[in-house]
């Protein structure tokens, strides 16, 4: 039997000031193997139970929200991208999702049709989009069109602390204000348009220190992630910058310059956080189908 499998990519959103807007792909995957069909939607999956194996889960539940009547099939997830630590494990599923029923259902969608439907049921664009396009993703969603751009990053490592607890999105977007003095939004909406100008121009340095100008989410996130204000100073004592809370945390990850890996290495380990380092690449294919 021929079996085809839908491969998606890990995302960091936010990259800092881009708060709800910018994103990376990075090298852990979601695969979704679509077995036979059956009569009952079957997932098998590496969670506990809390994560439905039915029509219930958000994977199945997405293809069926685009087409009501998809044939049930067995289906086999592997993950290595943990769940609700700022990685962007719900889009990945997500984007999943709208490609198990653009297979089964014969919907021939584009990566851009793909993302129409991903921003609506997300949200925001900063993780749906890399997901589906891979690489660096600029992107704007008004609550009913999303426009995105991918581009090529510098060459650099992710560092990455992903702590032992996890924190839900929406937990972690209930304690952002209303509103924002104007001078933070100004100061921090120029700090994301001269960040994208340098990755554009691949200038990894100059984007680096302007990870660490956001004044939209990270200071009211803070407290749920002290590890962040850890991280950061002891990186910049060694003269790193690139220091930013993952998506919507608890993930804190750092872009770094290649050369200056192993010294980063080094200043974090003293650290001693309870929670797993892991070094990753970025992703530059994103969605991919394989038969
Ligand atoms: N592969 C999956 N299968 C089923 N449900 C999933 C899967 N991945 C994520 N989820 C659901 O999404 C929830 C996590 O979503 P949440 O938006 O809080 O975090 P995240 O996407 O990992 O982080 P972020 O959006 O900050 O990058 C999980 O608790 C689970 O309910
Ligand atoms: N931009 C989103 C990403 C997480 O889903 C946030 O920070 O809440």
């Amino acid at each position: 039997m021929k079996v085809t499998v839908i491969r998606v990519p890990a995302t960091s959103a936010n990259l800092g000031p881009g708060f709800d807007s910018i994103g990376i792909a990075l090298n852990l995957y979601l695969t979704l193997e679509i077995k036979e069909a059956r009569q009952d939607w079957l997932m098998t999956q590496p969670f506990s139970a809390d994560i439905p194996s039915d029509k219930r889960n958000l994977i199945i539940k997405t293809a069926l929200a685009l087409v009501p009547d998809l044939p049930p099939h067995h289906l086999v997830e592997t993950t290595n991208i943990p769940l609700a630590r700022g990685l962007g494990s719900s889009s990945s599923a997500i984007v999943a999702g709208i490609e198990l029923a653009n297979q089964l259902g014969g919907l021939g969608l584009s990566n851009e049709e793909k993302l129409q439907i991903a921003v609506r049921l997300e949200g925001h664009p900063d993780n749906v989009a890399p997901a589906i396009y891979g690489n660096f993703v600029v992107a704007t969603f008004d609550g009913v069109q999303a426009n995105a751009i991918s581009a090529p990053f510098p060459a650099a490592k992710a560092l990455v602390f992903v702590p032992e607890t996890e924190l839900l999105t929406a937990k972690s977007r209930a304690v952002l204000p209303k509103q924002l003095p104007l001078r933070n939004a100004v100061a921090t909406s120029s700090a994301a348009n001269v960040l994208v100008a340098a990755v554009l121009r691949g200038n990894l340095q100059l984007a680096t220190q302007m990870m660490g100008r956001d004044q939209f989410h990270e200071t009211y996130r803070q407290q749920l992630v002290p590890q962040l204000g850890k991280i950061r100073k002891v990186l910049q004592n060694e003269g790193i910058y690139g220091t930013y809370l993952s998506g919507a945390g608890p993930t804190v990850l750092t872009m770094v310059a290649p050369e200056s890996l192993t010294t980063a290495q080094k200043a974090v380990k003293q650290l001693a956080l309870a929670g797993k380092w892991l070094t990753l690449d970025v992703d530059a294919s994103g969605l991919m189908v394989t038969k």
